[in-house]
């Protein structure tokens, strides 16, 4: 039986993450810690601090905000090393450097999207971006809903930089078009952000040439989707070693 703390507990995955673990029977969430603690964790104690969670776990899945990044990595380092899986997007370089540093001591499961499909679809984007080389312009748009904070989404710049890495030469990424007044760069990946409605997270990457257009997409319908990967890399991760693991663990 995994037991998991869960950060971010009454915010919108955290409420998907509580009913899912309720119906499964290899986890428990034993603690959860939200600013925002309410009625929806009646199953279990939440706190409004990790460093008040007494409750021994094996694992933290947090959904939260990167403010909580430092916080999770000193607590479940002074735990003796409990894995965290961190699904929280909006890093900065900074914190991105510091959870990548923790993992050399630490098991850190870090995805910016844990749905399956979508880290297919970063497969293929860096096997057409190999094969078009600079022939093609790269351009991201993703979709999500009105109550998204960071902007691009996870997913965009984890596409953007699996791209990147398979490119020759530097790739500058180009956020929206509204500050240029000139032609784009081959360098370029243009990245492109759209906010409405309850649309649970469309990811588009474009690949234009001379007279076609190949687009690879994905459209994720429940925020259940993420909660199942979630729940799954935290089942896989414990009692795992230090290390940096992301979903191509999970396949
Ligand atoms: N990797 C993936 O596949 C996915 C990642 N995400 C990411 O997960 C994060 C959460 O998403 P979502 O559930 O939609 O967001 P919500 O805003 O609905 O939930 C976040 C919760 O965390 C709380 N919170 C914020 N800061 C802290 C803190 N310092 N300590 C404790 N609790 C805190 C919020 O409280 P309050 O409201 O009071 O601020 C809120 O209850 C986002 O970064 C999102 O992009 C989302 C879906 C999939
Ligand atoms: O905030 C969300 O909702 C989502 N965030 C992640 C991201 O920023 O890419 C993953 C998913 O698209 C939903």
């Amino acid at each position: 039986m995994t037991r998991i703390i869960l950060c971010g507990c009454c915010g919108k995955m955290g409420h998907f993450i509580t009913q899912l673990v309720s119906e499964r029977t290899d986890c428990e969430i034993v603690a959860g810690v939200d600013l925002n603690v309410n009625a929806q964790t009646a199953s279990y104690p939440a706190y409004t601090s990790i460093d008040q969670v007494a409750e021994a776990a094996d694992v933290i899945i947090d959904f939260s905000h990167p403010s909580l990044l430092t916080p999770i990595l000193h607590y479940a380092a002074e735990k003796g090393g409990i894995p965290a899986v961190l699904c929280t997007t909006g890093y900065t370089a900074e914190q991105t450097a510091e959870l990548t540093k923790a993992s050399e001591t630490q098991p850190i499961f870090y995805s910016r999207n844990m749905s399956l499909g979508i880290n297919l679809m970063l497969e293929l984007a860096k096997k057409a971006a190999k094969v078009l080389g600079d022939q093609f312009d790269i351009e991201i748009v993703e979709k999500h809903h009105n109550q998204k904070i960071d902007a691009p989404s996870g997913t965009a710049l984890m596409l953007a930089d699996a791209l990147a890495s398979v490119r020759d030469g530097e790739t500058q990424y180009m956020y929206d078009r509204h500050a240029q007044r000139k032609k784009r760069e081959k360098s370029e990946i243009g990245i492109h952000s759209v906010r409405g409605g309850t649309i649970v997270g469309e990811h588009e990457v474009i690949f234009a040439g001379n007279n076609e257009v190949i687009t690879l997409s994905h459209s994720a319908q429940s925020k259940e989707l993420f909660a199942v990967g979630a729940v799954n890399a935290a089942v896989f991760m414990s009692g795992k070693g230090p290390g940096l693991y992301d979903m191509s663990a999970l396949v």
